[in-house]
């Protein structure tokens, strides 16, 4: 069944975890990296083009500033402001042994958070891509606080797969897949080949990482598939350190965990807003609103509105929860925070009465608005 997916496959994110890259010794590994490096040249001489997300930054560096493990801030930023270098030379070699030049992309949630920049970044990642060069992406850790933050790779790399137009997402880690339960306190868990919707029971079993440079674990990966299969691609957690793993998940074999897409798919715009953007407020709607938003696709407009969390803009990307607590979607406010306190239960026919002007009729219209599913 893998074969026949990925046949037409034809551009690729790669996403590679800080513990495929590192020896136990917390030096960069690169003879893992020129195996790597190998093996997107195969791809690439089959016509796959390979974007690369590649952790690893702050363990390249951490021995450096003589730490072990990096725990403040700074710290870490420091590592990785040591170690990002060294980790782009390790690619830049690698690659370069097999004639294919690379480029670095650091990127911020900030940065792609912004329409104009998220299309500029897009247009690199293209241009590149044409010129036959691997771009390289990591997170901006040097400068990222916890605002502007993605927090960790695999997220990144679902919102690269929307970024690039990606067919498909390989996450390489330091374990074979996706088990049903964390094998570090279960010696039972068994690996799953094969996850057909991403449930709440999957989620749950989905823990922390297990090891000293590992951000998520398993939980972020397990988020990062749901953001690609919303985007209608799949994803594959697989184990980076298996000889010759990408070509062979490649030609279909059974390895690792095979994510199918699930539900509806959004288009690249929609995704950006459900995924990329971070909220800024909540507009909590009453039943009726709740109704035919969540089933008929519905604008939001004022009269359902019943109340306003938050400070926001007008554009900005705001959660619509329901009374009960619970988030029905996502969209861009065409009025502020500010104005949607004023015309709050209100109907769309005294907005202009009420703020002496008018936007349009609704408070987020439907070509901005995204179901959770
Ligand atoms: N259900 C699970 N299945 C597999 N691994 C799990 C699970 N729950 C937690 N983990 C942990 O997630 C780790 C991989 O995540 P992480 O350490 O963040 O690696 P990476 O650096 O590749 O992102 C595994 O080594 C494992 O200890
Ligand atoms: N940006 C960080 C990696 C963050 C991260 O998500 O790490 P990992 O869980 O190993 O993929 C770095 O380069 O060290």
């Amino acid at each position: 069944m893998r074969g026949e997916l990925l046949k037409n496959v034809r551009r690729i994110v790669v996403k590679i975890g800080s513990r495929v890259l590192t020896t136990v010794q917390n030096d960069l590994d690169r003879q893992r990296i020129a195996a790597i490096a190998a093996e997107i040249s195969q791809l690439r001489s089959k016509g796959i083009e390979v974007i690369v997300v590649t952790s690893g930054a702050v363990a390249a560096g951490r021995s450096m500033l003589g730490v072990d493990r990096p725990r403040t801030i700074p710290q870490k930023q420091a590592a990785a402001a040591v170690g990002q270098p060294r980790l782009m030379n390790a690619y830049e070699e690698a690659l370069g042994h097999f004639a294919i030049n690379t480029a670095q992309m650091l990127l911020t949630r900030d940065d792609l958070s912004d329409r104009q920049r998220f299309l500029n970044a897009r247009a690199t990642i293209d241009t590149l891509l044409s010129c036959d060069i691997v771009p390289i992406i990591n997170e901006n850790d040097t400068v990222a606080v916890e605002e502007i933050k993605f927090g960790d790779n695999d997220n990144l790399s679902a919102l690269v797969t929307n970024l690039s137009e990606s067919d498909l997402l390989i996450i390489l880690t330091d374990i074979d897949g996706f088990y049903d339960s964390d094998p570090r306190t279960n010696p039972d868990a068994r690996l799953v080949p094969l996850v057909r919707g991403i449930t709440r029971e999957i989620e749950q079993a989905a823990g922390g990482s297990g090891s000293s440079v590992g951000t998520g674990g398993m939980a972020t990966k397990i988020s990062a598939a749901k953001k690609a299969g919303r985007f209608g691609i799949p994803t594959i957690i697989a184990n980076g350190s298996r000889e010759g793993i990408l070509e062979r998940l490649m030609t279909g074999e059974e390895l690792g965990t095979f994510f199918l897409p699930a539900g509806e798919s959004l288009n690249r715009r929609k995704h950006w807003i459900a995924y990329t953007l971070r909220p800024r407020g909540r507009i909590i709607v009453d039943a009726g609103a709740a109704k035919v938003l969540r089933q008929h696709g519905k604008s939001l407009l004022p009269s359902g509105m019943v109340a306003v969390e938050g400070e926001f803009e007008r554009g900005a990307c705001v959660r619509i929860v329901a009374k009960d607590g619970s988030e029905i979607g996502r969209g861009l406010a065409d009025y502020s925070s500010r104005e949607c306190l004023m015309i709050l239960g209100r109907q769309s026919g005294e907005l202009e009465e009420i703020l002496g002007y008018r936007y349009g009729d609704e408070v987020i219209h439907r070509d901005n608005l995204v179901i959770v599913p």
